[in-house]
């Protein structure tokens, strides 16, 4: 293993030490009723957490949003460390953080992916997570209407507070749909109307099986890589006769 591969597994571990520590300080602090001091105590985590997050070499921020137990933490369990958990279902507190390095091209892009809370009742929170996204993957349950009610209001969000994050819908548990059709509870073509009006790509996966979630990161990161290409060429005044994108404006001015 070379040096910077031990600098950012040490930085991974310090990392999730920091966020076990962190939620439980916060689940303790949701608990107990507001006050100054444990509002300015939860900002102070967040901003260890931004802290942490900044040890590692990122390219591009990328945050997971969407209703409770819609699957978004299966998802990054997925793709980071190829398992799906199983055991009684956790739920997030505060939001997770973890840097990973794709393959683009010759190039390699490290998403710096945010997993946040989709209790609402850390809604606040969540909303600290995605500022200065540039990818948002907006999770929703194919088994539950409501989730992708709930998207809807996370697109709304994203849309209003971030013009420059591009949006991914992406339906979860498509496993429990292939072996029950009379489980979906969200039409596939609904979606593809909705993503279509908002400019968005829309992904069905399965975090157990593992369908379709390396397919969604990796199209996070070409898209990431070739709206930097394309500003790149502008730049240097190279015209591929591309368009201009202001979302890849914005992401490599920040
Ligand atoms: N069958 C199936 N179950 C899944 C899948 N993804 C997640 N689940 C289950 O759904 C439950 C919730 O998953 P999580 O990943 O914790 O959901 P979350 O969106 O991170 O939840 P919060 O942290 O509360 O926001 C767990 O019991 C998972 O095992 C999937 O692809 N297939």
């Amino acid at each position: 293993m070379g040096l910077q591969a031990q600098l950012n597994l040490t930085s991974y571990l310090l990392l999730n030490k920091i966020r076990i520590v962190l939620s439980l300080f916060l689940l303790h602090s949701f608990s107990a009723s507001w006050s100054t001091p444990l509002l300015l105590l939860l900002l102070l985590s967040y901003l260890i957490l931004v802290l942490c997050s900044m040890t590692m070499r990122v390219d591009a921020k990328v945050v997971m949003l969407g209703k409770e137990s819609v699957g978004k933490t299966s998802l990054v369990e997925r793709y980071v460390h190829h398992r799906f958990l199983v055991g009684p279902y956790q739920n997030t507190i505060g939001a997770a953080f973890v840097a990973k390095p794709i393959q683009v091209g010759d190039k390699v892009v490290t998403l710096g992916i945010w997993d946040t809370a989709g209790s609402e009742r850390y809604e606040a929170m969540s909303r600290i997570y995605y500022r200065g996204a540039r990818a948002a993957i907006v999770c929703y349950d194919l088994t539950d209407t409501s989730s992708f009610q709930r998207a809807k209001f996370w697109v709304k969000e994203v849309q209003n507070c971030e013009e420059h994050c591009k949006i991914y819908l992406c339906g979860t548990k498509v496993d429990l749909i292939e072996s029950d059709r009379g489980l979906r509870q969200v039409d596939y073509h609904d979606v593809q109307d909705f993503a279509d009006e908002i400019g968005a790509q829309h992904f069905e996966t399965s975090s157990k099986t593992g369908n379709n979630v390396d397919e969604l990161f990796q199209k996070v990161a070409e898209d990431f890589n070739s709206i930097s290409f394309q500003f790149m060429t502008e730049e240097t005044g190279i015209d591929l006769g591309q368009k201009k994108d202001s979302y890849f404006y914005s992401c490599c001015h920040n």
